[in-house]
């Protein structure tokens, strides 16, 4: 990819996406990141070959695609900030900012923009992530696919065709990976209790969400399927199963991910409500 990428913000997610990228063979001489933190610029110069600057300029701002990744609390100041600092170029806007939606970012940083909201997840750091995007109108067929490309360097993408679809997206990928790191956490605090040392309960556990991923990618079954060919009638998992049920998991599981996708969208109504007033 030749395309020039700016970053604004210089965190966890901006490092998942430039890793990305890098591997994707992106030039580092193409990926500006915007990060007040000068420890942190100069971590990302060090593992990244890429340039960093402390603040953006017109220079800076004149690149093919402009990545807002800071946090959404964060994002009214920062837009404002950068709106005074366009030259003429309009360069395409990604914001992978949970929440936050095009109208907003329209009005902070003004209409005469194209952008492409999206949700990309931490695993994008190995290669692993899933990202949902949404172009808002007046993308071109071209950022389209630049946008696409980015985000294709750190995993999966898929396209949703209403930005509402988004806080589902948020909910199910963008903080997916925590659910099943809570999983493991507590699978892991299980295995111990039942006597396993640390490093064994560990290891199996992780290993065990691999394989079980990894089986449900590969194997082309669906999970429900490769679930019973575990279970055993009156077997050891059927009595594990039969616990999560009298807890009612599922119950628990949707009513997570309908909290997530709530706060998805309050997080961005307030954002804007705030900006109003
Ligand atoms: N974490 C996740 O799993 C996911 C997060 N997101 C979204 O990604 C965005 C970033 O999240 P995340 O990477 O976790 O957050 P981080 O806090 O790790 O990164 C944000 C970075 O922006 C920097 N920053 C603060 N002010 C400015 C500024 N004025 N100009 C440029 N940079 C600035 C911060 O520096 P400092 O720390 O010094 O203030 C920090 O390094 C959020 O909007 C979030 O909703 C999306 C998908 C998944
Ligand atoms: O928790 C959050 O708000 C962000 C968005 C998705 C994952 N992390």
């Amino acid at each position: 990819m030749d395309s020039s990428i700016v970053f604004i913000g210089g965190g966890n997610m901006a490092t998942s996406l430039v890793s990305g990228l890098r591997s994707a063979d992106c030039p580092g001489e193409r990926i500006t990141i915007v990060e007040p933190d000068a420890d942190k610029r100069r971590q990302l110069a060090d593992d990244h070959g890429v340039r960093t600057v402390a603040e953006a300029d017109a220079e800076v701002l004149g690149a093919d695609a402009v990545i807002l990744a800071v946090k959404p609390q964060l994002l009214p100041e920062v837009c404002a900030d950068l709106a005074t600092r366009f030259a003429d170029r309009r360069p395409l806007i990604i914001s992978i900012a949970a929440g936050v939606p095009l109208a907003a970012l329209a009005q902070w940083l003004g209409e005469d923009f194209a952008f492409v909201r999206c949700m990309p997840n931490t695993p994008s750091l190995i290669g692993a992530g899933a990202t949902g995007l949404y172009a808002g109108t007046g993308v071109t067929a071209d950022q389209r696919e630049l946008a696409d490309a980015i985000l294709a360097t750190a995993g999966i993408t898929v396209w949703v065709d209403a930005e509402s679809r988004l806080d589902a997206v948020t909910a199910t990928s963008g903080s997916g990976p925590a659910y099943f790191f809570a999983f493991m956490e507590a699978m892991h605090a299980g295995a111990r209790e039942l006597g396993l040392d640390d490093d064994t309960a560990r290891e199996l556990v992780l290993h065990t969400a691999l394989g079980a991923a990894r089986m449900a990618i590969e194997s082309g079954d669906d999970p429900a399927t490769l679930r019973e060919k575990v279970t055993s009638k009156g077997g050891t998992t059927a009595a594990a199963l039969d616990r999560f049920e009298a807890g009612d998991l599922n119950a628990l599981v949707r009513d997570a991910m309908q909290a997530a996708a709530r706060r998805a969208d309050t997080l961005g109504q307030e954002l804007m409500d705030d900006t109003r007033r």
